[in-house]
């Protein structure tokens, strides 16, 4: 469906080019949810602005369902750009239009007959759960309704993608658990492709199949969420789950628990709380598990169980019981002092 490959975006500066996004590929296939993250910087912005080709990339080539855009005749490009919708951190809405207004002007814009317009104009703000709000203006809305509002408007185009440019980062943790329920609910009922940047790992555990770790233009890693909420491999990937996750301890504390036996985090997934295995483990070797931290995340596409455990003991019963606990299909990592 969206389709970006080896594309590199440079900026030409004073003080020399800016590679913002250097080589990147990226596949999403219809109807999954997509999320790329990285901090400040790392070239999001430009990375989603690339898709619908706000930004002409340097090198590289986008498609949208097969069809290359870099090389399409304005006329054709506008009509593939109507695919894809996009909503913004800021919501970017008319303040001196109403509701309604918001939505309408651009389908009038577009050519769409009056009564078409109205039509659309309910059926999506009846989807947002707005109705009621049609004759209001922006500045008697809170942020999750213009948020709402914002993305009415989008659907009113009928597009087939919807890009999310940080579309939860200025509200609060309720909002955006609302904002992220809706962009579900929009992908699950309409069948609508989401390509999300974000610098929140809640947004990527909450809804993202799939997950890029964006840092200074490329992408160091990537996977399913399943698969990096279980065996993140970079340190930058760890630290956005550290912001999650008690996955941090004290490094004092892990130096003093270390002085007779290891810290280690044991990754599972599913609802089992590692509480049986454990018990396993104290019974088939000769070893005392601690639990220091539990946690259990629910992703879209399942449940991840995190537990920090102090186990003591001999090396060798330590390293029989890490050997046991990974058979079990248990990931088993060293928790280190920072
Ligand atoms: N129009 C531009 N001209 C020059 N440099 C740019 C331009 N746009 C972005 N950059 C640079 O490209 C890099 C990536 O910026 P980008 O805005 O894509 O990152 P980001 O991850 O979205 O960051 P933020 O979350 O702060 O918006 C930065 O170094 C930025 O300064």
């Amino acid at each position: 469906m969206i389709k970006l490959e080896n594309i590199t975006k440079v900026f030409p500066s004073k003080n020399g080019d800016v590679t913002a996004v250097n080589n990147v590929n990226l596949h999403v296939k219809k109807g999954e949810i997509h999320g790329v993250i990285g901090y400040s910087g790392a070239g999001k912005s430009t990375l989603i602005r690339l898709v619908n080709l706000l930004e002409k990339p340097t090198n590289g080539s986008v498609s949208i369902n097969g069809t290359e855009l870099t090389s399409l005749p304005p006329e054709k490009l506008r009509k593939t750009r109507q695919k894809v919708g996009m909503i913004f951190q800021h919501f970017n809405l008319l303040k001196t239009a109403t509701v309604y207004d918001n939505i309408a002007t651009p389908l009038k814009l577009l050519g769409y007959d009056k009564q078409e317009v109205k039509k659309r104009v309910e059926k999506y703000l009846k989807i947002v759960d707005l109705a009621e709000k049609q004759n209001s203006y922006p500045s008697q809305l809170s942020g999750g309704q213009k948020q709402r509002v914002a993305i009415a408007r989008a659907l009113s185009q009928e597009p087939e993608i919807l890009l999310s440019d940080e579309a939860t980062s200025a509200l609060d943790p309720e909002t955006t658990n609302s904002i992220l329920d809706l962009l579900l609910k929009i992908n699950e009922d309409l069948g609508i492709t989401i390509l999300l940047i974000t610098h929140e790992m809640n947004v990527i555990q909450k809804i993202c199949d799939y997950v890029y770790v964006l840092e200074k233009g490329e992408v160091i890693e990537q996977s399913s969420s399943i698969e990096l909420f279980t065996n993140p491999r970079k340190h930058t990937t760890k630290k956005f789950l550290d912001t999650i996750s008690q996955r941090k301890l004290s490094a004092s504390l892990i130096s003093q628990l270390k002085l007779n036996g290891t810290v280690t985090r044991l990754t599972f997934i599913g609802e089992n709380t590692g509480q049986p295995l454990l018990s396993q483990v104290s019974q088939k070797f000769n070893v005392e598990p601690n639990i220091l931290t539990a946690n259990i995340m629910e992703l879209k596409n399942g449940i991840v169980g995190n537990l920090v455990i102090h186990l003591v003991g001999e090396p060798e019963q330590i390293n029989a019981s890490l050997q046991f606990l990974n058979e079990q299909g248990v990931a088993t990592e060293e928790v280190e002092g920072e």
